[in-house]
């Protein structure tokens, strides 16, 4: 109910339009309804008057079946436009609504998310709130006004009928739609969970095709799939089944008030109390009417289901931001030291802090290098400076004041970062660099490329800056596309630079020379290198080794070198489990 409530309040924007659809929408019922009670009544009067051979008028119900004819096909018309309209509009705040609410979780607090996840959030949950006006709430409201005026114009004419439409309407519109519900509620909200659920196994099924071809000989995996799918069919063919039994009785329930109203009628009739054309005009008119009764059953249907979405889609946007932003930000200085003051951080649930009783100062100018073992908290420093995450205990602080002072993506721009796992994206390697710097010169592309080592790669491609580099740069090799995530770093011009690990995956040579551009490159700003391998550490102003979430040693690199000598004999193997 809670989640009905929310949904409902969501559309309260559309409010006005929606009632306009509503009211059209019964409108064109009603001018239908009176077009077949019209043409009922006239073609029985005319048949009666020639029967008698006497001369009826029959221009003002041929005029005013015109008329309903009109107004129905104009009202349709009109329903269907206000109603996307509505509809659209709805639509056209939702996604937003959505996004704005998303954005900041990601990526600290959709992690728990399944790959697939979220896909599923953005296409099948928040279709089906799209479609919650179209196919729940107006055809239920229209169908209310329609009946109450259809009831009332019965009564006019005959007490017994209106009781027995009232109570067949009750049976058709209530009774049916509310068995339907009871009989496919839990179908329903397994359609909504299982549609989730395959579109994860799919998209991992996919992703991991090639993993699954290795360790998967027995296609577990697959026949995980093939269940999924199955369930979800089967559940689908339960609802299509229980939709087909609402249609032919609410056809039922239509056709036994029809019957039910000629057997009143019928006595009536003989005995002189109702005109012999007013009983076919009463027996099509409530037989007309059960057209606003039959899309009930479905609506009741697709409710549950359109629950569980809304629920889902809440669950998820209910969730708190990590790093909230301040009600009024302050602007972020152009240029400034990134300062970590006595900082630590847990993730969620774990045993130990990732980081503990960090102190660093990252000064524009400054070059500072992070060692240590794989787990040592490295990265988490990079998420900490980024804000995805927030220290606690302690402080970070930029340009003097507390980063919670600034908006996060305000404080972003004065970053440029290249991530441990870094994303490229499904588009050419133009693209890709342009998300960086989007106003960038292809010189400036061209210095960038140069300096990440990827220029002659790209300068052999065919295609060169337009070649397509696939999903998560499928295309290319992983050295070819840790450059280029390089070359993208480089061609942002932040006065702080961070980068996770730029030279994973190169060969030592090609590793020196970027990196000694890498250097060249920041020489005026402030670089944060976190790093296995002892390359080029000689060039840094300070060299930070930490150690199970803390700094165990820093210092100038004459120094570190030897320390690190001391503790880890083959530097180059630091990520290894004895460092
Ligand atoms: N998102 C996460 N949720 C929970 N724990 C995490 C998460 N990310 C990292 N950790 C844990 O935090 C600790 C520090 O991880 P972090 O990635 O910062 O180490 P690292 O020094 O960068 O390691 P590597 O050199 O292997 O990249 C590890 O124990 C890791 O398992």
């Amino acid at each position: 109910m809670k989640d009905a409530l929310r949904l409902l309040a969501l559309m309260r924007p559309q409010a006005g339009w929606m009632a306009l659809a509503v009211l059209l929408s019964a409108l064109a019922t009603l001018a239908h309804v009176a077009l077949m009670a019209t043409s009922g009544w006239f073609i029985t009067a005319m048949a009666l008057a020639g029967a008698a051979g006497a001369s009826m008028n029959y221009f003002t119900p041929a005029a005013y079946i015109r008329a309903f004819a009109l107004v129905r096909t104009v009202g349709r018309y009109a329903e269907r436009l206000v109603g996307h309209e509505a509809t659209l509009k709805f639509v056209a705040n939702l996604r937003p609504w959505f996004f704005v609410r998303l954005t900041p979780l990601a990526p600290a607090a959709l992690e728990d998310q399944r790959s697939g996840d979220l896909l599923t959030h953005l296409k099948g949950d928040i279709d089906r709130l799209e479609f919650a006006f179209l196919r729940i709430l107006s055809p239920a409201l229209a169908a209310v006004l329609v009946l109450a005026a259809g009831l009332f114009v019965v009564a006019a004419y005959d007490g017994a009928m209106a009781l027995v439409l009232l109570g067949t309407a009750l049976l058709g519109g209530l009774g049916l739609p509310l068995l339907v519900h009871r009989l496919g509620a839990a179908a329903s909200r397994r359609v909504t969970a299982r549609s989730a659920d395959l579109n994860v196994l799919l998209v991992d099924h996919l992703d991991g095709r090639a993993e699954l071809d290795i360790y998967d000989p027995g296609r577990r995996h697959r026949a995980a799939l093939d269940a999924a799918s199955d369930g979800l069919i089967a559940d689908e063919s339960r609802l299509a089944g229980i939709a087909g039994f609402a249609g032919a009785g609410v056809g039922l329930a239509a056709q036994t008030t029809l019957l039910l109203v000629l057997a009143i009628g019928a006595p009536r009739v003989l005995d002189g109390s109702l005109p012999g054309a007013d009983l076919p005009m009463l027996a099509l008119l409530v037989l007309a009417l059960f057209d606003a009764v039959a899309p009930l059953p479905l609506a009741f249907q697709t409710l549950p289901g359109t629950l569980a979405s809304a629920r889902r889609i809440f669950a998820l946007v209910d969730r708190p931001a990590p790093v909230p932003d301040p009600a009024a930000p302050k602007p972020v200085p152009a240029e400034g030291a990134l300062v970590f003051a006595h900082a630590g951080f847990t993730y969620p649930g774990a045993a130990a802090p990732a980081v503990e009783h960090v102190d660093l100062t990252l000064a524009p100018g400054r070059r500072i290098a992070i060692i240590g073992p794989s787990g040592s908290g490295k990265s988490s420093l990079i998420a900490l400076a980024l804000r995805f995450r927030a220290a606690e205990p302690g402080a970070l602080a930029y340009g003097g004041a507390p980063v919670e002072a600034y908006e996060a993506d305000a404080l972003r721009q004065r970053m440029s970062v290249l991530a441990q796992q870094d994303h490229l994206f499904s588009a050419t390697i133009r693209e890709n660099l342009l998300i960086a710097a989007p106003q960038a010169s292809p010189a400036e592309i061209e210095a960038a490329c140069a300096r990440a080592g990827i220029l002659s790669f790209i300068k052999a491609q065919p295609d060169g800056l337009e070649t397509f580099i696939g999903a998560h740069g499928a295309k290319i090799s992983g050295g070819e596309a840790r450059r280029l995530g390089l070359a993208r770093t480089l061609l942002k011009e932040a006065p702080m630079v961070l980068l996770d690990e730029p030279t994973e995956g190169l060969d030592a040579d090609t590793e020196r020379r970027v990196l000694d551009a890498v250097l060249e490159a920041t020489r005026a700003r402030a670089l944060l290198l976190v790093t296995h391998r002892m390359v080029r550490l000689e060039a840094m102003d300070e060299i930070i080794l930490m150690e199970a979430g803390r700094i165990v040693a820093r210092g100038p690199p004459a120094e570190m070198m030897r320390h690190v000598a001391v503790v880890e004999p083959e530097a180059d193997r630091l990520g290894g489990e004895s460092a």
